[in-house]
């Protein structure tokens, strides 16, 4: 589904609603970065009903991605309403609420009246790129990556590696979190006073639906941050005390799968238990089946997203795959490695309000309709280039232009981008991953295109499974929260569809 159908979807599935109704069902979000989804599914993991629109990002300034909470807010609200509306069945009917968000988009907000001090900054933004760089040639880097290199020489601790490998990224929330502590006095004023709470979208609006009687994010999404440090399991004193963020304004990290709290009933007329708060990219994982080690998924949403699960552990980075926690419920824990992209669908979007073309399901026709780019290339970094280049102020461009280079060259050019940046962090990950891969599932918005999917394979030299259901993040959080609100039948049925 592309953003642009998103805003006016609402849909019931009629065909595959079972002869016996059922009684209970759990809802699915994904807070994507372009489109923000809500499905109902039943016991049987059938999608009953669905509402999607379309997320508006704000562009202050060039570089700067933000979104509106208020708009976010009232978005989310909407969706859930009118997909349990299109499902024909009763608020009171919800067992559960699983929520998975984009990641390391975050915001600070007052902790005695709730209001927030600025808007959501989004893990797109390049506010902190100097910052970024500075701190990443800065004395006190070169002076603990050597330090660890020693202690990693003499001890073989492989947790020395990781850290003597580290460097900061414009992705990770850490130094635009320090970017708003340095620049916005009110903030500042508040952290001071001990009035400050900092949140991931999780955590904002667990805070929202619970009206405030619940803080707390999920390890998924806390070791996405930056500052989580995913071996001891807690916010890392290292990282937070070298930039100075304030243990005091973050959240308490609970289960992924866990009984988070209930909707305040002004909300939904109902308490609905919010049991499951998850990355996306993790839920995805989760949602495609992806619990063995060495299975891999790939999701090409507005960014691209590479994650192998590596065990129980999380793995020591060499500079491009960092170590994430997949899910944690109870005793059993799962970790992931992550490479990615910032710019798939983004780029796609770009094009489209160019007017290349109409709707992005056009695009594959369009490239198909060529022998090749006839040399034009393209580099996806609106963003800056990630690993393995980790270039945040590279930008993006086309190359290679010509007389000839039509409209299709460009579009053709672009998907070719997207392709090669796959294969660019596939290589990456054999290399620094010594896991052999079992499978590779793929899903998100782009993975509709059939251009890219095959253009990928034919250059990994893998086959990818492509799931019926792509909205993966969706079905992950609905399985966590099938999972925590006892509904295992549920959960299991919901996963059994795309195995
Ligand atoms: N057939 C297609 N070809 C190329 N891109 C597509 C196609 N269908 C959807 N998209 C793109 O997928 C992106 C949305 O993917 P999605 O996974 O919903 O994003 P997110 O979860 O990050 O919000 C949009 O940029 C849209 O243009
Ligand atoms: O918006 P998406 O789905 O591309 O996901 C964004 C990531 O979660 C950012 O870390």
């Amino acid at each position: 589904m592309s953003g642009q159908q998103a805003g006016a979807e609402q849909r019931r599935e009629e065909s595959s609603a079972p002869t016996s109704s059922p009684s209970r069902f759990v809802l699915g979000l994904d807070v994507g970065s372009t489109v923000i989804r809500c499905h109902v599914y039943d016991r049987t993991a059938r999608v009953r009903g669905s509402s999607a629109q379309k997320v508006e990002n704000v562009y202050p300034q060039p570089g700067w991605v933000e979104i509106d909470p208020d708009a976010l807010w009232a978005q989310f609200v909407a969706v859930i309403k009118d997909a349990v509306k299109a499902a024909g069945v009763q608020m009171n009917q919800i067992v559960g609420l699983g929520i998975s968000t984009q990641r390391a988009t975050f915001i600070t907000w007052n902790k005695k009246t709730g209001h927030h001090f600025h808007n959501f900054i989004s893990w797109q933004d390049l506010r902190a790129a100097e910052l970024v760089k500075s701190w990443n040639n800065s004395l006190i880097m070169k002076l603990l990556h050597g330090a660890t290199k020693l202690l990693h020489f003499f001890s073989r601790n492989k947790v020395m590696l990781t850290v003597s490998r580290f460097t900061f990224t414009t992705q990770h929330v850490t130094l635009r979190l320090v970017w708003i502590l340095q620049n916005l006095p009110e903030v500042k004023k508040a952290v001071e006073e001990d009035n400050c709470c900092f949140g991931t979208i999780d955590t904002w609006l667990l805070y929202k639906l619970t009206k405030g009687s619940s803080y707390a994010t999920d390890y998924s999404n806390a070791s996405t941050t930056g500052f989580f440090d995913p071996y001891a399991m807690r916010w890392s004193k290292l990282i937070a005390t070298m930039v100075s963020i304030p243990f005091s304004i973050l959240p308490p990290v609970r289960d992924t799968s866990y009984n988070f709290g209930s909707v305040d009933e002004e909300i939904f007329g109902v308490p609905i238990p919010v049991v499951a708060l998850v990355g996306d990219q993790q839920s995805a994982m989760f949602g495609e089946c992806c619990f063995e080690t060495g299975d891999v998924k790939l999701t090409m949403g507005t960014g691209t997203f590479l994650d192998i699960n590596t065990g129980k552990t999380p793995q020591h980075v060499n500079g491009g795959f960092y170590p994430l926690i997949g899910w944690k419920i109870g005793h059993e824990l799962v970790c992931l490695a992550e490479g990615n992209a910032g710019d798939t669908g983004t780029a796609i979007v770009w094009a489209q309000k160019l007017d290349l073309f109409t709707d992005a399901a056009e695009t594959e026709k369009m490239a198909l309709s060529l022998e090749d780019s006839e040399g034009v290339y393209f580099v996806p970094s609106f963003s800056g280039l990630q690993a393995p280049l980790n270039d945040p102020c590279a930008c993006a461009s086309f190359m290679g232009l010509k007389h000839s280079t039509s409209k299709y060259h460009l579009v053709r050019a672009i998907l070719e981008s997207i392709a090669f940046r796959n294969k660019q962090l596939y290589d990456m990950l054999q290399r620094e991953i010594q896991i052999p891969v079992t499978n590779i599932r793929a899903d998100g918005g782009v993975c509709n295109n059939a251009f890219v999917m095959q253009m990928t394979s034919d250059l990994i030299n893998e086959k990818i499974d492509r799931p019926a259901h792509f909205d993966m993040s969706c079905l992950g959080a609905a399985s966590l929260a099938g999972l925590a609100v006892g509904c295992l039948h549920e959960a299991l049925a919901v996963l059994e569809l795309v195995l």
